[in-house]
């Protein structure tokens, strides 16, 4: 059972609020976790639809939500945006803070099944379930039946991984920026599976991949991508957003359920994440909105 909310911070934002909170996470082996949650002006008056933000590798909760541009979208939209983590804390297990492509910053959104890292790295349970319950029992302005997902890079891993793992049911849509869209074939996943997994790749293909999870998929979707061309991690074999794409085809999605979009020019960074925010919080607008 998660402990009780401990509000750390708030900051007044686009007429709502911006609020830090940490509680004890059973699921991350009772460390402390941190969230940050944007609530729009409308949620003092009636409860909201919430979009999970998942950030990238070494970043906490705090880097989507000063550098997304999420915050003006939301508040327009009546929307609460909640931007998690990245991996536990503070676990101490011997090397984890030594690279910061594994271990620390680095949780890769799953549940490791290797007993060094067992205990501490559920991020997958973390995001889908202990969260959500947390918001449930918290008494926040939240509506827990209207949530979608998106994330950056491993972020955009993680969002359509547990999008397409729920059976597109808990969440009504994902979308991501950059995500690592086929990570059992680029060098940031095979290195996390090895790591985190007992049986590494085979346990990955399973439940950590979304090409591999949308080629096996046959409930109706709602998917966004961007990706930019002149991103390093895109050139460099890390994303393979052709390989979702393609995937999602061949199972028979077409655009109006999967699009994925190639965006000239930009790179990895947070000013192609904010360039795409307001599109994206759009685009789950009105899934959460129906
Ligand atoms: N080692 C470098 C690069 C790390 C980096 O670029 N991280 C991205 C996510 S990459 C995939 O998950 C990121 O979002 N960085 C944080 C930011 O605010 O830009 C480094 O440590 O900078």
């Amino acid at each position: 059972m998660p402990g009780t909310l401990e509000e750390l911070s708030s900051s007044k934002a686009f007429g709502g609020n911006l609020i830090k909170y940490r509680f004890k996470s059973a699921a991350l082996g009772g460390l402390d976790a941190k969230f940050n949650l944007f609530l729009p002006a409308n949620a003092e008056t009636s409860n909201v639809p919430v979009i999970f933000f998942l950030a990238g590798l070494t970043c906490t909760e705090d880097n989507g939500a000063q550098k997304g541009n999420f915050l003006g979208p939301a508040a327009k939209e009546g929307i609460a945006i909640l931007f998690t983590d990245t991996s536990p804390r503070g676990a101490g297990i011997e090397g984890e803070d030594d690279d910061w492509e594994f271990g620390t910053g680095a949780g890769f959104y799953l549940d490791a099944t290797n007993p060094k890292y067992a205990l501490y790295y559920k991020m997958r349970t973390h995001i889908q379930f202990e969260i959500p319950q947390v918001l449930e029992i918290s008494g926040l302005p939240i509506d827990v039946k209207r949530m979608s997902i998106f994330g950056h890079s491993m972020g955009g891993h993680g969002a359509l991984c547990i999008y397409l793992a729920s059976k597109s049911q808990q969440f009504r849509s994902a979308s991501a920026f950059a995500p690592i869209s086929n990570p059992i074939n680029a060098p940031w996943g095979q290195k996390a599976f090895a790591g985190y997994l007992l049986t590494g790749l085979n346990e990955a293909k399973e439940q950590y991949d979304a090409t591999e999870l949308i080629s096996r998929h046959s409930d109706p979707v709602h998917i966004l991508i961007d990706y930019g061309t002149a991103d390093q991690f895109y050139k460099a074999g890390q994303l393979l957003p052709e390989n979702f794409l393609d995937a999602a085809r061949k199972a028979g999605y077409d655009e109006a359920q999967v699009r994925v979009r190639e965006q000239k020019g930009h790179d990895h960074s947070y000013y192609f994440v904010s360039t795409f925010a307001e599109d994206h919080v759009h685009f789950h607008a009105k899934f959460l909105k129906a």
